[in-house]
């Protein structure tokens, strides 16, 4: 009986020992010299798990506003920074070699070809003739759809208590889908968003791909309905022809490009039509809901934005519609965008790279090989740099903020394909608001965020009523 527990003891202790060998040799051999202090935390997993329950608690910001400095998720060491020398370095930055895991979850998601995956030189060229796509022409014709569309939506609220960000949701799947395709809003279209709601929700998740019911299987079916629906409009529109001044039309014909390796084949249109649908649908609802909230709670604020949008309603009785002009003359409206995007912590994850070769930054060496998440919501709100930086203050965007520090669209060879679009989708729709409604929050506490796929969103969806005001 003793020589039996004894063995046991022998056994356990042997077993702790063999872990903390395989600990130190996992994790201290392995770290070079010069790297950023922080903690590796478990062999393998390192701190992934604490990531992923701060991602879905709080939001991913704290975790890395906690780290700022070395640290190890999904299975690769990875170091955080913040700050705008951090902003920097996205300026020649042409690639975006993804996580071990999120490599290959993100082509089965998006394909091989889309912006998110191509890299240096297959990037520009592909960039070139996205940006193409969305010439001054295509924009300007997407503002009185864009009115008829925030018209159309803010009617449907009248009457009854709605969530602002679901409904928003649906506001910005529209808006995209008539610039890229030519959609209206109907039952089909309403189809196309239901998948796409699935693809974002389910996207990051386990990559059980085989498994049928599994959340990624899921998602992945979800692309592949969408995936089909895209292709059928594409040969349509190759059969039929369509003079439709939109993204589609572009990218199946660019104008002025002769280069034919400039033209994009079936695979790399529809992989970008895709992510572009991706890329611009759940941002645009949670800025414009923000905006919303943030309005709200800021009745003076509200007031100014309101004041600028009479003097443009006046100022456009003689010309109807809205103009690109008068959009560009909005420029209270845009700083509060502005703050808005600062305060909503958007995109704290997407500033996610692997260093392509040792990168000195602030007195230490990032090793080639290592991931770089560059937290940019941290920068958001640094005291050094705004003043009183959780107070929604629009009017300091009167004065130049420095470079690099402010980059709610990123920076530099990877800068937001879609960042004009968002900005005149946001402007139209803000006019058509306080032009014609009054409007209240039905809750309190509506600045809770949370993460249910990519993007943060308001966890309680900004309840809302709105009363159309009479002339
Ligand atoms: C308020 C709304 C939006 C925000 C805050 C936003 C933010 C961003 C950010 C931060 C990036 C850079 C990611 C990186 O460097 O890794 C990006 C890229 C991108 N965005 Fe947006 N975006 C918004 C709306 C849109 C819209 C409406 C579209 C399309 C119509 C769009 C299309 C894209 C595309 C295609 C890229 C990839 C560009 C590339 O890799 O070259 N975005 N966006």
């Amino acid at each position: 009986m003793m020589d039996n527990v004894f063995i046991g003891q022998l056994i356990g202790a042997g077993l702790v020992l063999i872990c903390s060998l395989l600990w130190l040799f996992l994790i201290r051999v392995k770290i070079p010299k010069g790297v950023p202090p922080g903690s590796f935390g478990w062999p393998l997993l390192g701190e992934t798990i604490e990531y992923l329950n701060y991602r879905y608690k709080s939001g991913a910001a704290a975790f890395f506003n906690e780290r700022r400095k070395r640290t190890h998720i999904f299975f690769c060491p990875t170091v955080v920074i913040a700050g705008a020398d951090a902003h920097k370095l996205l300026q020649n930055d042409g690639y975006r070699t993804l996580t071990f895991g999120h490599s290959q979850m993100m082509r089965d998601l998006f394909g091989e070809t889309s912006l998110l995956l191509t890299e240096g030189d297959q990037h520009k060229r592909m960039r070139k003739v996205i940006l193409g796509s969305m010439n001054l022409k295509v924009l300007k014709s997407q503002i009185p759809i864009l009115e008829g569309l925030s018209i159309e939506t803010l009617k449907s609220w009248e009457g009854a208590e709605v969530l602002a960000y679901d409904e928003l949701a649906k506001f910005t799947f529209y808006s995209i889908m008539g610039l890229l395709l030519s959609l209206k809003p109907s039952p089909y279209t309403e189809t196309l968003r239901q998948d796409f709601q699935i693809l974002a929700k389910y996207g990051v998740s386990l990559p059980l791909k085989n498994i049928p019911g599994s959340s990624f299987n899921r998602a992945l079916q979800a692309r592949k309905r969408l995936v089909d629906e895209i292709k059928k409009v594409v040969e349509d529109r190759r059969k039929d022809g369509n003079a439709s001044e939109d993204v589609l039309n572009y990218l199946m014909q660019p104008k002025g490009i002769s280069r034919s390796d400039l033209h994009l084949s079936d695979e790399e249109i529809i992989d970008n039509v895709l992510f572009f649908i991706f890329a611009g649908y759940e941002t645009t609802s949670t800025a414009l809901a923000k905006i919303i909230q943030l309005l709200s709670d800021h009745p003076h604020e509200q007031n100014l934005v309101k004041a600028e949008h009479q003097r443009v309603q006046q100022e456009l009785e003689d010309e109807g519609c809205l103009t690109w002009e008068k959009l560009k003359s909005m420029h209270y409206t845009s700083m509060v965008i502005n703050e808005a995007l600062r305060l909503s912590h958007l995109g704290t994850e997407v500033f996610l790279r692997t260093s392509k070769e040792d990168i000195a930054f602030h007195g230490y060496t990032i090793p080639r090989g290592w991931n770089i998440i560059i937290d940019k919501a941290t920068t958001d709100i640094n005291p050094d740099i705004f003043e009183e930086p959780l107070k929604f203050n629009p009017d300091r965007f009167q004065k130049n903020i420095p470079p690099y520090v402010l980059i709610p669209f990123g920076s530099g060879t990877r800068i937001c394909a879609g960042m004009e679009f968002a900005n005149i989708e946001m402007l139209v729709f803000i006019h058509t608001l306080v032009k014609n409604y009054s409007w209240r929050l039905t809750q309190e506490h509506n600045d809770e965020m949370e993460f249910t796929g990519v993007v943060e969103k308001p966890k309680n969806g900004i309840p809302i009523l709105i009363q159309k005001l009479h002339f």
